[in-house]
């Protein structure tokens, strides 16, 4: 079966910057993929690239095709992008609160999603949707609530709602649970992933959290500089890591290290458009030599393989023990179940 999203050679600037770099990604059907890397590697403009989000001063170019949409997303038209956007393709980003209409119930913005792309006709019937949807998000009784009063988990709930609302081929979160307190993280990634695999959707997961995607992800892509550095299968990945960028990262990530003294990947990360020639990540590696000013070849195939002309091949060297830590059912700390009443602005405080 062809792929849900085809991302070919995607470059994203600003300027005379470019801040991602030939970007080739697939995501299969019912296929759920990680897209990882530090801050500032260009996973954000990738995702809003891929959705046609990006501001004004910032360009895409390349390919994005989706499966069912019979046109390219890149250089579309907004009044073609909307159409796509929450039916085929749908969005959960950090900040429930920038995706929420504030001065709207949240039932009738859920409705709203339904109506909008005909997924449901007429008021009433997308209304008793709406509400059954809520319900399996468990948000019983909140239908008539405005978003400010209800708690950031129960928003996030609510984007998750309205992102599932018309069952989307492929469905993108960008760190979905980072503003929110721990205790209702896994309840709100548990949701992402029920809704999922409920409805076959593929999902894009952009996290910095290498646990989370070790235990959401099947397949996960590391970005570095604006560039795909190392991708593959994510068992296989976290644990022979072959871009000394990943084994870097992976170290740094090390969940069960006893002294908490974790390595870190020395200096920092470039400012935007002032990544090295050649290999993106030569200034900060060990292993660097003047090959590295040359632009290291992808070896491997196209959804599994890396960019490093000094590749690790110790097999097993690097430390894995985060993928062992995180491999535990999402659901086993779930926030309690949602009031049938909102709470009130006051006592809802977990963003
Ligand atoms: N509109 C813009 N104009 C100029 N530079 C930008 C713009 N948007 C993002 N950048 C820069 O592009 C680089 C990549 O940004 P991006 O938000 O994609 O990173 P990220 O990997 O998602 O990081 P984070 O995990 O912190 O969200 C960053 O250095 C950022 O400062």
């Amino acid at each position: 079966m062809s792929d849900v999203l085809t991302v070919q050679g995607l470059t994203v600037s600003v300027r005379d910057k470019t801040l991602v770099h030939d970007v080739d990604l697939t995501v299969g059907p019912g296929e759920r993929v990680g897209l990882i890397g530090e801050s500032g590697s260009g996973k954000s403009l990738t995702a809003l690239a891929i959705l046609g989000l990006l501001p004004e001063d910032v360009h895409a170019r390349g390919s994005v095709r989706l499966t069912g949409v019979d046109h390219e997303l890149i250089g579309a038209a907004e009044r073609r992008l909307s159409r796509v956007r929450g039916r085929d393709l749908a969005m959960v980003f950090q900040e429930p609160m920038t995706a929420l209409n504030p001065t709207m119930r949240v039932g009738d913005q859920v409705a709203e999603a339904m109506l909008i792309h005909g997924t449901i006709s007429g008021r009433r019937a997308a209304r008793a949707a709406a509400s059954s949807l809520l319900d399996r998000v468990q948000l019983d009784g909140v239908a008539r609530a405005y978003p400010h009063q209800l708690s950031g988990g129960q928003r996030q709930r609510v984007v998750v709602a309205i992102a599932l609302a018309n069952d989307p081929a492929l469905l993108i979160c960008d760190e979905p649970t980072t503003a929110l307190d721990v205790t209702v993280q896994a309840m709100v990634l548990d949701l992402i992933m029920q809704g999922v695999t409920a409805r076959e959707s593929a999902l894009l997961f952009i996290t910095h959290d290498l646990a989370v995607v070790a235990t959401v992800c099947q397949r996960v892509l590391v970005m570095y500089g604006g560039r795909v550095v190392e991708s593959g299968p994510v068992e296989e990945v976290f644990t022979n890591p072959r871009h000394r960028y990943t084994q870097g990262l992976l170290a740094a990530s090390d969940l069960e290290s006893a002294d908490r003294r974790l390595p870190t990947i020395p200096g920092n990360v470039p400012p935007a458009g002032q990544f090295p020639d050649g290999c993106v990540f030569r200034t900060r590696c060990a292993h660097a030599t003047d090959l590295c000013a040359t632009l290291p070849p992808w070896t491997g195939t196209a959804s599994s393989g890396f960019a490093c002309h000094h590749p690790a091949d110790d097999r097993g060297s690097a430390v894995p023990r985060v993928v062992a830590s995180a491999r535990q059912p999402v659901s086993s700390t779930a926030e309690p179940a949602a009031p049938t009443e909102p709470s009130t602005s006051a006592e809802a405080s977990d963003a």
